[in-house]
């Protein structure tokens, strides 16, 4: 997320201020695959197509601002890390990304698994048809009620991360008459290199259980001591979000294997599985270079097998939680321009119809993204921009820095990519704005997965 600073690039007409980092692409047009979905491309009139669909009769049908998803795309990622980790491994797919019941059944269909972490994601999780068993339920501070709903449903895995949780999960369980199976989710010690909000596995925050201060193993007598009520299964790490440097991942493992080899030693037992969590990054500009899941699968799954030849233990089972990587670059927001403001010598306001109600990234986290015109193409000449939403708040911005051609008006279609992952399930009712729908496009024909909220939908919490 931290910017690259950029050698002096080339300048076109006075649009970019002096020792700016940026410099404007070489093709205003250009659509770069990385950080496009798989099946976007222009048609022959230059207008965007996703799926078969192109984007004006998309904004036609169904309005502006939408979140605008590539199910090919989307299935193909979804396959890509399910093949990649193989049948020795799981992937739950983290659904605080983004859920909604056509994503389970398009996961349930590619034989991928789910991870929430609260209740109201486990509801849409089952009641999209996701068996109990292939669930997994995260939370650093999980209700009773959650608890209890995790349980009488029969998820496959809670991930227990307090003490006083082990306690309260060890009573629910015995109260239904359930061994639940957990796993223990420990703080690894890695600085993953992201931004601080997004990064878990340092010693100073709230998630997990300390491996170096001995709170991870004092947990694992704490769940050993409730054998009729818990099952422990294994130990769970995720060390962070939009990584792209796979060091922390791999120390991650070796810290896990190291644990399980304690675990051995002291009590006798063998756990059979370890999560490695999620945290793999993706492009969301072209500077960006993210990993393939192959490439990861092939690393994690070696150092886990040499770790646990060291320490003369049988491999466990390999799970990983991807979120971002598989539905971060399947879908992009389609706006519509309202204003052009041309500050002189600075850049150009460019104001759409949504704004940080429905992606809060970049005001939460200094996020980067791209930005193109996507109703038509145009051979002005790149003008520096910052695409803003439409809040009463100066810090509204959707894309920080980017090229937009000179001849921009009110009325064009703007697109930004890699908007899949937590735009969405970030969104927010700021002002009363009305979060956008989710379209899913695929062989010519796009279909509402989440509906556009209308203002009945807002009236219907007031109760006055
Ligand atoms: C426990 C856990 N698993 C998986 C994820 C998914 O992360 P990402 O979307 O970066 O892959 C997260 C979020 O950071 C998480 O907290
Ligand atoms: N919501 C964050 C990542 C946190 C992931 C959940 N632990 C983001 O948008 O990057």
């Amino acid at each position: 997320m931290s910017r690259s600073a950029h050698p002096a690039g080339p300048r076109h007409g006075d649009v970019l201020p002096e020792g700016h980092y940026l410099a404007p692409p070489s093709d205003l047009n250009a659509l770069d695959p990385k950080v496009w979905s798989q099946t976007v491309s222009r048609n022959g009139e230059g207008v965007v197509t996703v799926g078969g669909v192109d984007v004006q009769s998309l904004a036609a049908e169904f309005g502006t601002p939408a979140y605008v998803m590539d199910e090919d795309d989307f299935r193909a990622r979804a396959r890509a890390w399910r093949d990649a980790f193989g049948a020795d491994a799981d992937v739950y797919y983290a659904g605080k990304a983004f859920l909604s019941k056509a994503i389970v059944r398009w996961l349930h269909e590619e034989g991928l698994n789910v991870d929430v972490c609260s209740a109201g994601e486990l509801h849409v999780a089952l009641t999209a048809g996701m068996p109990a068993e292939r669930i997994a339920l995260h939370g650093n501070n999980k209700s009773v009620h959650e608890l209890e709903q995790a349980v009488k449903a029969g998820v496959g895995h809670i991930v227990v991360d307090s003490y006083q949780e082990i306690e309260r999960l060890a009573a629910i369980a015995g109260a239904q008459g359930v061994r639940q199976p957990v796993l223990i989710r420990i703080t690894v010690g890695v600085e993953a290199h992201t931004h601080e909000f997004i990064a878990t596995a340092h010693e100073d925050q709230k998630f997990g259980l300390s491996l170096n201060g001995g709170a991870a193993a004092e947990a694992v007598r704490r769940v050993l001591a409730h054998p009729a009520s818990l099952e422990l299964r294994g130990i769970h790490s995720h060390i962070g979000s939009q990584i792209f440097d796979t060091a922390g991942f791999e120390v991650a493992a070796r810290r896990v294997v190291g644990l399980l080899a304690e675990i051995r030693d002291e009590h006798g037992v063998e756990l059979p599985e370890i999560d490695l969590g999620g945290g793999l990054g993706i492009a969301y500009t072209s500077e960006d270079d993210p990993r393939e899941p192959s490439e990861i699968a092939v690393s994690l799954a070696e150092i886990v097998r040499r770790e646990c030849a060291a320490a003369n233990l049988r491999a466990p089972r390999l799970s990983v939680e991807p979120g971002r990587a598989i539905v971060g670059p399947t879908a992009f927001t389609l706006y519509e321009v309202g204003t052009v403001k041309p500050l002189d010598g600075l850049r150009t306001y460019v104001s759409v119809d949504g704004g940080m109600s429905d992606n809060i990234r970049t005001a939460l986290y200094d996020a980067e993204y791209s930005v193109a015109l996507v109703s038509r193409t145009s051979d002005a000449e790149p003008m520096l921009v910052r695409v803003v939403g439409k809040h009463c708040e100066s810090g509204d911005i959707v894309v920080r820095d980017g090229f937009l051609p000179a001849d921009l008006v009110p009325g064009d279609l703007i697109a930004v990519p890699a908007t899949g992952a937590y735009c969405r399930s970030m969104a927010s009712n700021y002002n009363h704005a009305l979060k956008p729908p989710v379209l899913a496009v695929r062989d010519g024909s796009a279909r509402v997965v989440v509906r556009r909220e209308t203002e009945e939908d807002l009236l219907r919490l007031d109760i006055g």
